[in-house]
């Protein structure tokens, strides 16, 4: 009966403290809503408590049931779920108040029914509120971990109904696990005392309930805790990427890839792996260190008394080695970083790395470094023993005088043998909460350092983005560049650029030429619009180029370089990036313009064929061809050629000159190139020298000149004389 009344008290718990979990989650709703939440979270742990009391207590049930400690133990739930509730409420306030957390924004598209299109959808609301965020953080700065933390929860609210969850096992598995050293010492006295088993079979019962009992409830919790951080991690990595996708191109002149991605992958598995890990380690601990510490005081007072005294030293000792230990990791983080920023240079580049045989150099500079790490490391492990050998000799010390004291206890007949049993489980036990208590600290400090460096690149705001609106019907392609003067975000100081203005006219080809360095590449990344000038404007049709829509002004214009870029997708792809629904006539339509069609065609699976990392399964030429079908298939008004033959050989360089002979008339094209042979034929020649346009004419006004051009041209041919020369000598050596 008693059975029976409890378990469905237990079910009725469980009920509401799922429907309490949602009712939390409703921020905006009126507070009159939450303050009922909480309040019927509080009747709710009082009710498991007192069911779990009347399910555990079944050996002495009436005595018990009226015994004070009876009522601590109700009023320890209460009060320590009360605890989460502030905490949480607390937390999220705190972050509200750094983040001004708006729930009133529009949601984009219909609903997926799927849970992963709803996370991604939700991401795409934090994206919003991360504009919000970073708008209002120049007004506030927030600094404290414990804003950092608050914040980090902030993001799991959306999650509180999975959380509440995890809270009401981890109370059901904390209070479980307190009761069972007591029936340990139940089941001792029932065979001192009683030496029956009839006596002994109750206790062990009560044990095997709650061990069972508890491992399910424990189960559960990690289950969740495991799923609501992995939705954590889910969210805030989408919400990063998308971040880092709308930075200034200066951002990625600035930052190391490595660091960036460090940060995508590393830095958000610690955030939340530690931070889940250590709050749910917090919250087991301190709730099941209250009520063991209760229980303890219960079984003896004076025994509990002899615990508080010798207690600090332990505390004292685990505090200066915890600081020095701190300090130590950040210096092995370091040189781990270090370490690693070697490591991922030198195999990005590895075809350098062979062809200047400097494999062991570079080995031996990576090495140089883990010695760094390794010096550290040997100082952790001494300090590491230092701290083990110390630690372990106090807990041992004050252990000894308990057992001395306690012996005494039980001599005199204060307390039975068995509530001694039961003290030391509840010593040993408190120590392990104490001590995951004290080491929550260090693992919670190094999720928010990474929390904070993760926050730091979701709360920047691009610095200059083409935020135009301007998004015309009709592009007629004339280029104006006027007055510019432009220095690199990353080295401000220098111009390179100085006053340049020339015209690109539709249907015409210009090309810009110059020694290197001369700031050719720079005016095709203005005309992109990834920088701004410092001084005067690039125009489009008469438009500033950054007044234009971004996916407008990158449709019109057109980037073919030296070395494109293929991603490891299909050839289809890689020509339709960036469009959705293309079909496959325009694709075909694009790829023949760009004389690429038939090669493509003859590859293994045709259209489908993966291209591989970088394009790598592809030759030179075939890159540059899909590259300029990718680039046509968007009909771009504007086409920029940047080096586009350079690194080919002849037969490419003549395949692919073909394919851009096939569209330059339709276009205004703007072709940058070192090989003075390819421009001969443009309308327009400018010639470029350290920042400004020194000359500007055909082919023949500019040799007829004899200015910078033609002495350009003059040394070019020499040296494919010189190079005549060398194979002749070669020939005649022969
Ligand atoms: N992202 C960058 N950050 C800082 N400085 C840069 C950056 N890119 C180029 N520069 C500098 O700007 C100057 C002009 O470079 P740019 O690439 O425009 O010259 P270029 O005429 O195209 O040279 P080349 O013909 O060798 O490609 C150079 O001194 C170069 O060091």
């Amino acid at each position: 009966m008693l059975d029976l009344w409890g378990t469905v008290l237990l079910r009725v718990c469980l009920l509401l403290g799922a429907c309490i979990g949602v009712s939390l989650n409703k921020e905006d709703g009126p507070p009159r809503v939450a303050a009922l939440a909480t309040l019927t979270l509080i009747i709710c742990l009082i009710v498991i408590t007192y069911a779990l009391t009347k399910l555990l207590m079944l050996t002495e049930l009436d005595s018990l049931t009226h015994q004070p400690w009876h009522l601590s133990l109700i009023c320890w739930t209460c009060a320590s779920s009360l605890g989460v509730i502030l905490l949480w409420r607390l937390l999220g306030k705190e972050s509200n108040s750094v983040s001004s957390h708006n729930s009133s924004r529009s949601r984009g598209g219909g609903g997926g029914s799927e849970d992963t299109e709803k996370l991604v959808e939700t991401a795409g609301e934090e994206e919003q509120e991360v504009e919000c965020e970073s708008r209002k953080k120049t007004k506030v700065e927030q600094s404290s971990s414990g804003a950092t933390l608050g914040r980090l929860l902030n993001y799991c609210r959306k999650d509180a109904e999975l959380l509440s969850v995890a809270v009401l096992f981890l109370i059901i598995s904390a209070v479980c696990e307190a009761f069972i050293p007591y029936y340990y010492g139940k089941a001792i006295d029932s065979i001192v005392v009683h030496q029956s088993m009839e006596y002994f079979a109750k206790p062990v019962l009560a044990v095997a309930m709650l061990a069972l009992g508890s491992s399910l409830a424990v189960g559960v919790r990690e289950g969740v805790f495991s799923l609501t951080f992995a939705r954590l991690n889910l969210r805030i990595r989408s919400v990063l990427f998308r971040t880092l996708m709308r930075q200034e191109i200066a951002f990625f002149d600035e930052n190391h890839t490595g660091d960036i991605l460090s940060r995508l992958s590393a830095d958000t598995t610690q955030m939340s792996d530690l931070i889940s890990e250590n709050v749910n380690i917090f919250l087991t601990s301190t709730i099941k260190g209250a009520g063991l510490f209760i229980f303890m005081f219960r079984i003896s007072w004076k025994l509990t008394m002899v615990f508080i005294m010798g207690f600090p030293v332990i505390a004292l000792i685990s505090k200066l080695y915890g600081e020095y230990y701190k300090k130590l990791t950040k210096e092995v983080q370091t040189t781990l970083a270090e370490a690693n920023k070697i490591a991922e240079e030198t195999i990005s580049a590895m075809r350098t790395v062979r062809s200047f045989a400097n494999e062991c150099g570079e080995a031996d500079s990576y090495y140089a470094k883990l010695l760094v790490m390794f010096q550290l490391n040997k100082k952790e492990a001494l300090a590491y023993a230092c701290y083990m050998w110390s630690s372990c000799s106090a807990e041992l010390a004050l252990e000894v005088a308990i057992l001395y004291y306690g012996g005494h206890l039980v001599v005199t007949g204060q307390i039975t043998s068995g509530a001694l049993i039961s003290f030391f489980i509840y010593l040993l036990e408190l120590g392990e909460c104490l001590e995951s208590v004290a080491s929550v600290y260090t693992g919670l400090m190094q999720g928010v350092g990474a929390a904070e460096k993760v926050f730091e690149y979701v709360d920047r705001k691009p610095k200059h983005r083409a935020d135009g609106t301007e998004a015309p019907d009709t592009c007629a392609g004339l280029v104006e560049f006027k007055e510019i003067t432009f220095a690199y975000p990353t080295r401000p100081d220098i111009d390179i650029l100085k006053g340049v203005s020339f015209t690109l006219r539709p249907g015409e080809v210009t090309a810009l030429v110059g020694p290197s360095g001369s700031g050719k590449s720079s005016c095709a990344s203005l005309l992109e619009n990834f920088y701004l000038p410092q001084q005067g404007h690039v125009l489009l049709d008469g438009k500033p180029v950054h007044t234009y829509s971004h996916d407008y002004l990158h449709s019109k214009v057109a980037l073919i370089s030296q070395e494109p870029m293929l991603f490891a997708r299909t050839v289809e792809e890689n020509i339709t990036y960036g469009l959705t629904d293309v079909p496959m006539e325009t694709v075909v339509q694009a790829a023949t313009k760009a004389n690429a069609h038939d090669f493509i065609t003859a590859l293994p699976s045709g259209y489908e064929t993966s291209v591989g990392e970088k394009g790598t399964q592809l030759s030179g030429g075939q890159k540059q061809r899909v590259a300029i079908a990718r680039a046509l298939i968007r009909k771009p008004r504007v086409l920029i050629l940047d080096e586009a033959t350079s690194a080919l050989d002849a037969e490419s360089e003549h395949t692919v000159q073909q394919a851009l002979n096939n569209i330059m008339r339709e276009h205004t094209v703007l072709v940058i190139a070192h090989r003075l042979s390819t421009v001969e034929k443009a309308d327009n020649i400018i010639v470029m020298d350290k920042g400004h346009v020194v000359e500007q004419g055909s082919h023949s006004q500019l040799m007829a000149s004899g200015g910078l051009y033609c002495k350009l041209v003059q040394r070019q041919i020499q040296g494919i004389e010189t190079q005549e020369d060398v194979l002749n000598m070669c020939d005649s050596i022969s």
